[in-house]
């Protein structure tokens, strides 16, 4: 289990971190969602005793930790896959790692043989893909068999085989019995990836539930409609208490209707003998739900306008 309590931290006059109070349970993967700059990685570096916290705590395993005998028994981290030696084998870099921490040879074969990575133990490090280098630190963060883990965007720059292999290691490792906390700032992706979701913007808690929860809520469900009659159908919506709104996104004047069903929509016109050219659920894209959510955040602007950039030249 991972506590963390009130968790702060500022770099100058910036607040990277306010006020956090979460929990991560075993047995199953929890997804830290935020846009970039929300603070994922300065959380995850205080829990792992890497940042100083300015206040409040974090705790693995009930402890700091600082104070843990074996870390890396406890727990591994995955924070950024590209720090090996670039002239050591695979094995070799496990080897040294093994080495240092008290752990015996023969778990290196193992761990490479839990990744996939057997084949090409031998080979420089180096020269690894960014997928063989993200198993190749998910063999190190295993080395200790811990029952803690944490992923820092684990998925960030893969192709999508990479990627899906990644979310069923993570669930694995969970239905194992052991917690694991993963960071990302994409919606969609935890969606596919956790069970539960501890969200934030701007270093402060947005969300603490379950990601069918999450989603359910955070993605509106609207109906489109478009009427030959539309003042007809705008009364009788809105005399049943709906909420209208006036929509021309398309070209086609028509209404979206919030929080009702094509079913409630259609028996409304029905009985008012109003003639319908289209009726359609829609849910907002979780993206753009994530965003409203979470606040416009400023490092998000700027690559919508790197895209532009990239589209004009
Ligand atoms: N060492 C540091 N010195 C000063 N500011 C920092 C430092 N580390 C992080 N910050 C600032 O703290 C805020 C949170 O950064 P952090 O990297 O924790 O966010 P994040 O959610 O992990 O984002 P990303 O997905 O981009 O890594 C940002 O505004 C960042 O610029």
């Amino acid at each position: 289990m991972i506590e963390v309590k009130g968790l702060t931290k500022t770099f100058g006059a910036t607040k990277a971190v306010d006020d956090l109070t979460f929990t991560v349970q075993p047995g199953m993967v929890t997804g830290f969602l935020g846009p970039n700059g929300a603070g994922k990685s300065t959380t995850m570096r205080m829990i792992l005793g890497l940042d100083r916290p300015t206040s409040g705590t974090a705790l693995v395993d009930g402890k700091p930790y600082g104070e843990l005998k074996q870390p890396l028994r406890t727990v591994g981290a995955l924070l950024d896959a590209k720090w090996v030696h670039p002239n050591r084998s695979a094995r070799a870099h496990l080897q040294w790692m093994a080495a240092s921490n008290s752990i015996p040879k023969s778990r290196v074969d193992e761990v490479l043989h839990l990744v996939g990575l057997t084949e090409v133990a031998g080979k420089k490090a180096g020269g690894f893909s960014l997928g063989m280098s993200q198993r190749l630190g998910l063999a190190a963060t295993l080395l200790g068999d811990p029952k803690i883990l944490l992923f820092d965007e684990p998925v960030n720059g893969l192709d999508p085989e990479g990627i899906v292999w990644i979310r069923k290691f993570m669930q694995r490792l969970a239905a194992e019995g052991r917690t694991v906390l993963v960071s990302s700032h994409l919606l969609s992706e935890m969606a596919l990836t956790a069970e539960h979701l501890v969200v934030i913007g701007r270093g402060r808690l947005i969300a603490d539930t379950t990601v069918a929860d999450f989603v359910a809520k955070s993605s509106e469900s609207t109906v489109r409609v478009r009427s030959p009659q539309l003042d007809a159908l705008r009364s009788a919506l809105t005399s049943q208490g709906l909420t209208v709104r006036e929509d021309g996104s398309d070209g086609l004047p028509g209404l979206v209707v919030l929080d009702s069903t094509t079913d409630a929509i259609g028996d409304i016109a029905g009985a008012q003998g109003i003639v319908l050219h289209e009726l359609a659920s829609q849910r907002g894209s979780l993206e753009d739900a994530f965003m409203k959510l979470t606040g416009d955040d400023v490092q998000y602007h700027a690559e919508g306008l790197d895209d532009v950039m990239r589209g004009a030249l």
